[in-house]
């Protein structure tokens, strides 16, 4: 990817001479003691699979950590905007942008600092850590443009269309304080540490201006390839749209500002955030076949019940009884393969596990983080939502979730250079 420089691409540049800003900032952290030599750096790459020095260019077009490939740990947080001054928005937002623009390209820092009358500038945990790839997300809840039928900010005319607070879909038990909010951050990277630091400086940074009202982390296993499992134990990720299919991320996933997409968004996307609990105490006791009848795919390969290699194609039109792949199965449901019509709805997901130890009464609480991109959440993702949780012939899944918080949240476009901040567009 073009906004990825990683150390053989870094090597690369030593050799011919050539110290930009982000050489430089590679040149920082073999000197801070992050890489003492490349033999070193070489070799915990091979044991991630994932180059740790990768940096990401915070500025383009789009706003990364959408179809930049899945790094392996996720902190996502939720804020609240306390202010009602459109200035202090403003500023918020700004401060932001050039925050993570400066976290992601991992400026070399000793954790010293001049004025010691003053906290520190930066919380310091992330000191000689590699960038690990991180990426940076910003996305605006519904409730910063209108909140109680109070236009805040005088940005009511700026929302989109059709975009609402996340409805309560048949068996949610949606938690309050693990819903909404009206500016999402969500931080990746390959190293969990990272994530939380950019979390927790972002919110040292919004004193005054916004608070947060809820946070997840979440992770995947660290397999160097290939697709990963979810607490079910079955391959998940397997009939996501390819990103590097720039047509496909166009039509599906990236908005155009033409139509009913408003200009400012050009660009930028919507993501549907949905934690969902998974009740794995019970699902432990599944039969291994009924397992796979549920999901509809093959535990150990992830291929279809009617395939034999994980990429195979389900060809559900040769049985619709559902014999072979039960007609409410997850996977059925979420894609009946309608040809064109379910080509439209297709949606990119980028969720995580998450792992939160164990609730009030003892139970496991783990699940998914599920996160989706997609140009239009009311033709793609609620389409796909309403078939799984229809009530009249629900995913047989759904007895083994439940989804507690999330929201839905509008991407913005990415900054395109310093002088600009994500968001920007809102106040033009
Ligand atoms: C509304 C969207 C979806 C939610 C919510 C959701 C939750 C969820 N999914 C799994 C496990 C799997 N999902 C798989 C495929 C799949 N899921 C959705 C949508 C939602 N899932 C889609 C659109 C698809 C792709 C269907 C297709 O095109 O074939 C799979 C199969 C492997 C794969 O393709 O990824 C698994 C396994 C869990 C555990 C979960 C919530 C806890
Ligand atoms: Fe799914």
């Amino acid at each position: 990817m073009s906004n990825k420089i990683n150390r053989r691409a870094f090597l690369g540049m030593a050799a011919a001479g050539t110290a930009g800003i982000v050489l430089g900032d590679l040149m920082g952290l073999a000197n801070n003691g992050r890489a003492s030599s490349n033999e070193e750096v070489l070799k915990s790459v091979e044991a991630l699979g994932e180059d740790p020095s990768t940096i990401i260019d915070f500025y383009g077009a789009n706003q990364t950590g959408i179809v930049t490939p899945s790094q392996k740990f996720i902190c996502m947080a939720s804020f609240d905007v306390t202010t009602e001054s459109v200035k202090d928005l403003q500023k918020l937002l700004r401060d932001w942008s050039k925050m993570s623009a400066e976290m992601m390209a991992v400026k070399p820092w000793d954790g010293s600092q001049k004025d010691t009358q003053f906290p520190p500038a930066d919380t310091g945990e992330q000191v000689g850590l590699q960038p690990a790839s991180l990426t940076i997300t910003i996305g605006f809840g519904s409730g910063l443009f209108e909140k109680d039928g109070k236009d805040r900010f005088g940005l009511a005319s700026r929302k989109p269309k059709s975009f609402t607070r996340m409805p309560k879909f048949h068996g949610d038990l949606i938690q309050e304080m693990a819903t909404h909010g009206d500016i999402v951050v969500q931080a990746c990277a390959d190293d969990p540490m990272i994530c939380f630091h950019v979390i927790r400086n972002l919110a040292k940074a919004s004193r005054g201006s916004a608070h947060l009202r809820w946070q997840q982390a979440g992770q995947w296993g660290m397999k160097p390839g290939g697709t990963q499992r979810n607490l079910f134990g079955f391959k998940d990720g397997t009939n996501n749209p390819d990103i590097n299919n720039i047509a496909f991320m166009n039509q599906n996933v990236w908005m155009d500002g033409t139509g009913d997409e408003p200009a400012w968004l050009k660009g930028g996307t919507f993501m549907v955030v949905r934690r969902v609990h998974m009740r794995i105490e019970t699902w432990d006791q599944v039969a291994y076949k009924e397992q796979e009848i549920i999901i509809g795919r093959q535990k150990p390969s992830g291929a279809p019940m009617d395939g034999k290699l994980e990429f195979d194609q389900p060809n559900f039109g040769a049985d619709p009884s559902g014999n072979v792949t039960a007609v409410d199965s997850h996977v059925r449901l979420s894609n009946p393969r309608t040809g064109e019509a379910s080509e439209r709805e297709r949606i990119l997901r980028r969720g995580f596990n998450f792992m939160n130890g164990l609730d009030p009464v003892g139970r496991v609480d783990a699940g998914l983080l599920f996160i989706c991109f997609n140009r239009s959440i009311e033709k793609q993702f609620e389409p796909i939502q309403r078939r799984l949780t229809n009530p009249k012939m629900p995913d047989q899944m759904l007895a083994y979730t439940q989804t507690t918080g999330g929201g839905y949240y509008v991407v913005p476009p990415g900054a395109k250079d310093a002088n600009s901040y994500i968001g920007e567009g809102l106040f033009n």
